[in-house]
């Protein structure tokens, strides 16, 4: 069950892009505790800009940024990891030397997601605890990126195209474990994801941007009603 509530993350106002260049414009968002979001929205509209401004990694012009009600407009992307933000790349940034298990235990930190709690989610990263990290298929990469961030015990979890360039078997797979996540975990999670229906599936609310702007927000279920909205917003293939 979600445990809807107060608001973790707020953005008010947030104009940013790297340098000079202006990539979103005025975004104002909320995200509450245990809240689902899928990002959504064409190829250079801002999704990732988005997530990697909320971690405080791009220049931030106009705006302000709260967590748990605290301004953390100035605060350092090493500290909002503390505080409980977790960030899955799109680049997975596996380290060759280490094994599953290492790449696991380096970021643990106190709290809900220990070692054995993430076997029980991801059996493939137990069959696989003694492997190194360069012998990892795209897929099972993609799991321990997910994993490797749940052992910090982030409260909003933020995945940036999970399932792209995977086999659609262990897209099926990957699909299963997020879906128990947000389902199960109350932990709060934003999806950023080409396949548009299967991030709707996934979620509860939505958001589409279009030119660093959020042209529209509603619940999911809403939006997958709506396959010419749909079409319009995203152009789903
Ligand atoms: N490091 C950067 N420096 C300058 N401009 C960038 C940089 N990264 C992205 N951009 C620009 O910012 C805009 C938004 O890119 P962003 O990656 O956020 O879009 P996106 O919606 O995630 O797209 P995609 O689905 O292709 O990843 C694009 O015009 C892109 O060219």
């Amino acid at each position: 069950m979600t445990n809807k509530g107060s608001d973790l993350l707020v953005m008010e106002h947030v104009t940013a892009g790297y340098g000079e260049a202006v990539v979103l414009e005025d975004v104002s968002l909320t995200i509450k505790e245990g809240e689902s979001l899928a990002l959504l929205g064409r190829n250079g509209m801002g999704k990732t800009t988005l997530l990697l401004t909320m971690m405080g990694l791009t220049q931030l012009h106009k705006g302000k940024l709260f967590w748990k009600g605290s301004d953390i407009t100035d605060v350092t992307t090493y500290k909002r990891a503390q505080a409980g933000l977790g960030w899955v790349p799109q680049e997975r940034h596996m380290y060759p030397s280490l094994s599953v298990e290492e790449h696991l235990t380096v970021v643990a930190r106190p709290g809900e997601w220990t070692v054995p709690k993430i076997y029980q989610l991801f059996p493939r990263l137990q069959e696989r605890r003694n492997n190194m990290g360069n012998q990892l298929s795209g897929g099972e990469q993609q799991m321990l990126a997910i994993a490797r961030a749940l052992m910090v015990n982030p409260r909003l979890l933020l995945l940036d195209e999970p399932m792209e360039g995977l086999a659609p078997i262990i897209v099926q797979e990957l699909l299963g474990v997020v879906g128990r996540l947000v389902k199960e975990s109350g932990l709060s999670v934003i999806i950023v994801e080409q396949h548009a229906r299967m991030a709707l599936e996934l979620t509860e609310r939505v958001i589409v941007l279009d030119r660093g702007r959020i042209v529209h927000d509603s619940d999911s279920q809403e939006l997958l009603d709506d396959d010419a909205k749909l079409q319009r917003l995203v152009a789903v293939a």
